[in-house]
């Protein structure tokens, strides 16, 4: 049983409008929104004049506690989604990593057994890790018994995730007769293979190796091969993590045919740039790799007119957090840096200012990007994503006026690095509600291990009726 919550004076902001109400939450669940609404006994109020009232974030891309490049991922999931909540995230979508030739369904087992410390609530994809009669037998069971309906296919990482197209197609395939969505990983893994021998043999060690051996071209041309499959295997595609102008440009094209793509994209990609890898601290350069990585001047400017235009319509953060110490493992060679960057904490309140204060979008394509749009593409409308009746009680309240400077040394997640070290911040999320719990209150971070619930899916839904025959 929960309290309930009266959330009193604000503006609540839909994908579609926004109407001055008050909000109630009953059971965990939004049962009132409605002008003037009387507190029930016993009700705890939060004052959201001047605030916006929106559903709380989706963030449908994160890696908590993942075992990578010789370590783990620093959060786990504990620290991960609660460092979502004091960012106004109330749901992740994790992805289960199977050791190759492990059953999937054991990897999802391990998955669970690590999610059910998580603050808010979770659901999962699956990485296609390896391909085999083994693994599309599971298939099943994962759609129809577990609610997993989503699965990551990897065209890079060449000698690890990735697969050969022979067996992304195949996949591809057994996802279409499940009603699952396929989601890609679009680099070019062999010209990536190549380019790190050939920087490596010159002798190129440091981090700023890493965008020279991954260029925009391979992210280009690898988005628009996996398109090419699902266009012609009649199948829609989620293509995560988007950085390229070349790849939101394919994305733009297939849409525009009537290809059920979707797009992608993380905050960093908005705005960072491909100068932080000349930084001569390592540990600057470093904490910034992840793949794909960040792109020269001109992408950014790029990846937010396909945003503003609706080509890219989601937003994650590919939360996969390394602490410095971990980032040194790639000391004398670039390739072995683990990839990642934090951000679960920190999506909403920068996609705020940059994206809105930055006159980019509106506050409702705001709701769209971060929720709304995400919860309609995995099947968790209208549970998640809106305030409607009936949906939980999932909010995130912010304060336009609050400004706020994100710092590693003040942030919760559980590193010591942050890509947005320094920047400073016009609105921030003052409160979060989760299940009708509530985790953020102005400063003060309530969230509690296996407080969140484990969230399955159906397959179909909309990403299949919106194919266009
Ligand atoms: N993105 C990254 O560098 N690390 C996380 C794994 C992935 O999404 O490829
Ligand atoms: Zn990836
Ligand atoms: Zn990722």
């Amino acid at each position: 049983m929960t309290t309930d919550i009266l959330i009193r004076g604000g503006t609540v902001i839909s994908e579609s409008g926004r109407q001055r109400a008050d909000l109630l939450c009953h059971e965990g669940r939004i049962a009132a929104v409605e002008r003037d609404l009387e507190a029930p006994a016993g009700a705890s109020v939060i004052d959201a004049g001047g605030c916006f009232v929106m559903p709380g974030g989706i963030d449908p891309h994160t890696h908590m506690q993942l075992p990578m490049m010789g370590t783990v991922v620093a959060d786990d999931f504990f620290t991960g989604t609660a460092a979502g909540a004091a960012g106004g995230t109330t749901t992740i979508l994790d992805f289960v990593g199977p050791d190759k030739g492990q059953s999937p369904l054991d990897a999802l087992a391990a998955w669970r057994e690590k999610a059910a410390k998580a603050s808010i609530d979770y659901g999962f994809h699956m990485t296609v890790s390896w391909w085999g009669e083994g693994f599309a037998a599971e298939m099943p069971a994962l759609v129809h018994d577990h609610g997993v309906t989503s699965f990551k296919f990897f065209l890079a990482y060449k000698g690890g995730l990735m697969l050969p197209d022979e067996e992304i197609l195949a996949g591809f395939l057994r996802c279409r007769d499940l009603g699952a969505l396929p989601q890609v990983h679009a680099e070019n893994g062999e010209l990536i293979a190549h380019l790190q021998r050939k920087l490596r043999a010159e002798g190129v060690r440091a981090p700023a190796g890493h965008p020279l051996s991954r260029p925009s071209q391979c992210e280009g041309e690898a988005t628009l091969r996996a398109i090419t499959m699902a266009e012609l295997l009649k199948m829609p595609l989620y293509v995560v993590h988007v950085s390229a102008a070349e790849a939101a440009e394919a994305i733009q094209k297939a849409q525009a045919r009537g290809v059920g793509v979707i797009g992608e994209t993380l905050p960093g990609f908005l705005a960072i740039d491909a100068s932080v890898y000349e930084n001569p601290d390592f540990d600057i350069a470093a904490g910034h790799v992840m793949s794909p990585p960040y792109r020269p001047d001109g992408h950014p400017q790029a990846l937010w007119k396909a945003v503003e235009a609706g080509t890219l319509s989601i937003t994650g953060t590919d939360h996969c957090c390394f602490t410095r110490a971990q980032k040194r493992l790639g000391e004398d060679d670039f390739t072995k840096i683990p990839n990642g960057c934090g951000g679960v904490e920190d999506r909403m309140n920068i996609l705020w200012a940059l994206g809105v204060e930055g006159g980019h979008i509106s506050p409702e394509r705001f709701v769209a990007l971060t929720s709304a749009n995400a919860a309609k593409t995995f099947n968790l409308w209208p549970r998640k994503g809106t305030l409607s009746i009936g949906a939980d009680a999932d909010i995130a309240i912010l304060d336009p006026a609050k400004s706020k400077t994100i710092s590693a040394s003040t942030q919760h997640q559980n590193t010591d690095f942050s890509v947005w070290e320094g920047r400073r911040l016009k609105g921030s999320v003052v409160h979060t509600v989760a299940g009708g719990r509530h985790l953020w209150a102005d400063g003060d971070l309530r969230a509690e291990a296996g407080g969140g619930r484990y969230l399955p899916r159906a397959p179909f839904g909309s990403v299949y009726e919106n194919l266009r025959e």
